[in-house]
């Protein structure tokens, strides 16, 4: 059964004021597979730097004396500009997260990965995330907080981490006053109150909805390039999703991060990104302006799903940050 939510309202105003200006050019629809590198900006026109390229990633359970080798992604391409929010969007089980899980270098183990993940420009696919330089490493947000939390560690302790690595990283390592102005900051910008208090205690002391918060901290004081986001609101109650999308859309976008977003939710990829790539049987398979492809999907895994969509009652274009291109029935 399809995951509802009301419309993003503080998503979509958000994206209505203060922005950059939309734009209804509507690029050709794309079918198959984009050339690789190929990646686009808010208009869905080509970029020049993308902060990620990923080429033919192909993933497989690897073949045992009793079974044959599994594919799980079969040539996945897709790329994501500097500043740009692209959402990745699929039916249950089509590669999504695992695509996700190589671009973070998480994927689980056992499995095997060929093709091409670039961040920043250099080929990462085969070292691990924690092994990565810290620039070359995405700031993550899962579904699951407790994930990315140490069950010991103080809160504040946690979002200084990042913020301390960063810093020497520049050269710089701000002295304790500043760290701790600083990660009180990071911790009121994702909405938490008291954040003295929270940066004081420990993560079990908080509501799933607060872990999330600050998770999105911790992932946020890296200052990465690129933000990937797996399902970052789905475990969490209305008003909360909301203002998790707030803050991603407030540290993401032109001129920030990247944003990379695993979601099943078309409203949310319609409030919060500019481009969505639709995955299917281990591809990418149509990718475009959130728009229009989520107006005029073109191919038939495309169509399935968007079509799903409003047959749940939910019109996946409600809340788009990008008006439906002239001559697409709104
Ligand atoms: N560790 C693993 N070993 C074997 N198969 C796996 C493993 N992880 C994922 N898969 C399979 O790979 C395929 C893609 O999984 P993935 O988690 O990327 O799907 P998804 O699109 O994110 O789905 P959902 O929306 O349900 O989370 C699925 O068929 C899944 O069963």
């Amino acid at each position: 059964m399809p995951h509802r939510r009301p419309v993003l309202p503080s998503v979509a105003r958000h994206h209505r004021g203060g922005r950059p200006a939309p734009t209804t050019a509507t690029p050709p629809a794309h079918h198959g597979r984009p050339r690789a590198g190929a990646t686009g900006t808010a208009d869905g026109t080509a970029a020049d730097e993308p902060v990620l390229e990923v080429s033919d990633l192909r993933v497989e359970v690897p073949a045992t004396r009793r079974d044959a080798t599994v594919p799980l992604l079969r040539g996945v391409d897709l790329a994501v500009g500097a500043g740009e929010r692209v959402a990745l969007v699929g039916a249950s089980g089509s590669g999504k997260s695992l695509t996700a899980a190589a671009v973070r270098g998480q994927l689980p183990p056992g499995l095997r990965a060929q093709g091409r993940v670039r961040l920043g420009g250099a080929d990462v696919l085969d070292v691990p995330g924690p092994r990565r330089p810290v620039d070359r490493r995405p700031a993550v947000v899962l579904q699951d907080p407790s994930a990315a939390l140490h069950p010991l560690v103080a809160v504040g302790a946690q979002v200084a981490m990042p913020l301390r690595a960063r810093h020497d990283r520049a050269g710089r390592r701000p002295g304790r006053a500043a760290a701790r102005r600083a990660v009180l900051e990071l911790l009121a910008a994702v909405g938490l109150e008291d954040p003295r208090r929270v940066a004081a205690g420990r993560p079990a002391e908080l509501s799933g909805g607060q872990r999330q918060r600050v998770a999105l901290a911790v992932a946020l004081a890296a200052a990465a390039p690129l933000v990937v986001a797996d399902e970052p609101t789905t475990a969490l109650d209305t008003v909360t999703q909301a203002a998790v999308l707030d803050v991603l859309a407030d540290r993401t976008g032109p001129g920030r991060a990247g944003l990379l977003l695993v979601t099943h939710d078309l409203a949310v990829a319609a409030a919060l990104c500019s481009r969505v790539a639709v995955v299917a049987d281990g591809r990418v398979v149509e990718t475009g302006p959130t728009a229009r492809v989520l107006a005029a999907p073109g191919h038939p895994a495309a169509r399935a799903l968007v079509g799903a969509d409003r047959a749940g009652g939910t019109d996946p274009r409600a809340g788009a940050t990008v008006p439906a291109p002239a001559g697409v029935p709104a």
